[in-house]
């Protein structure tokens, strides 16, 4: 059981210590949505996409929303607090019916996922979504003739890009000191990338 107490406005979670998550981390463009989408279908655990969740608050028209979108238009980072307690309010959500959560685009600097531990809980898995740069910018150009987010250009993406180089992919290197990564090849083809997927999520079993 996971018990969620609220007290005035604030909520305070604890999760059942059985209770899974997984990282999912990997550069702009790297194909961690596309697998996440075939994770919940399979394994249905509750997906939490950081960068989802800052689009939806954009989306809603609010004062915060619009700080927002001026930093990620810009390929910068949003600070650490507004992200977390944002996946941590959408994590009490479902903390009734999940079966386990799957973390996307979070962390992205280490600083992240220690205060992650701190409010919420230890990662058993961290799944490094692996592209080249140069099939990252490519992915990313074609997405964007279609997926009207504003950081789907050419100069934003080469932010992002370096961005991910520089403060997430030491993240990677934190957990890897725990053995807890597992390095997914997504060159491959979505179906060949989701079996590695898949045996990487069977052996937390
Ligand atoms: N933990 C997070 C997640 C997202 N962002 C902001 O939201 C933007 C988009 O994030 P996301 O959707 O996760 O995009 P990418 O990581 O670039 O990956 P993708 O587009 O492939 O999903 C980032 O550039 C950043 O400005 C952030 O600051 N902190
Ligand atoms: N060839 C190939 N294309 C992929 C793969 N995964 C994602 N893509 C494409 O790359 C683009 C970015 O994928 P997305 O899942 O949004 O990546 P994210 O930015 O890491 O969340 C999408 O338009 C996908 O169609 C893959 O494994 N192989
Ligand atoms: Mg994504």
């Amino acid at each position: 059981m996971t018990t969620v107490i609220k007290c005035h406005s604030l909520s305070y979670v604890i999760f059942n210590a059985k209770m899974t998550f997984v990282l999912i981390s990997g550069g702009p463009g790297s194909g961690k949505g596309t697998q996440c989408e075939k994770i919940v279908a399979k394994y249905g655990y509750t997906h939490l996409s950081s960068g989802d969740l800052l689009r939806a608050e954009v989306a809603s028209g609010s004062e915060r929303g619009k700080q927002l979108q001026a930093i990620m238009q810009k390929g910068e980072l949003v600070p650490l607090d507004t992200v977390l307690d944002m996946i941590k309010e959408a994590m009490i959500a479902k903390a009734d019916v999940s079966k386990g959560y799957l973390i996307d685009g979070y962390p992205r600097e280490v600083k992240q996922g220690e205060e992650f531990e701190k409010k919420i809980g230890a990662p058993a898995l961290l799944l490094y979504v692996d592209a080249k740069a140069e099939t990252m910018v490519k992915r990313l150009m074609k997405r964007g003739e279609t997926s009207g987010r504003a950081d789907d250009n050419e100069e934003t993406i080469k932010k992002r890009l370096d961005l991910y180089y520089k403060a997430t992919e030491p993240v990677i290197a934190y957990y890897e000191k725990r053995s807890i990564v597992r390095k997914i090849n997504s060159e491959l083809p979505v179906e060949e990338v989701f079996a590695i997927v898949e045996k990487a999520i069977d052996e937390l079993k």
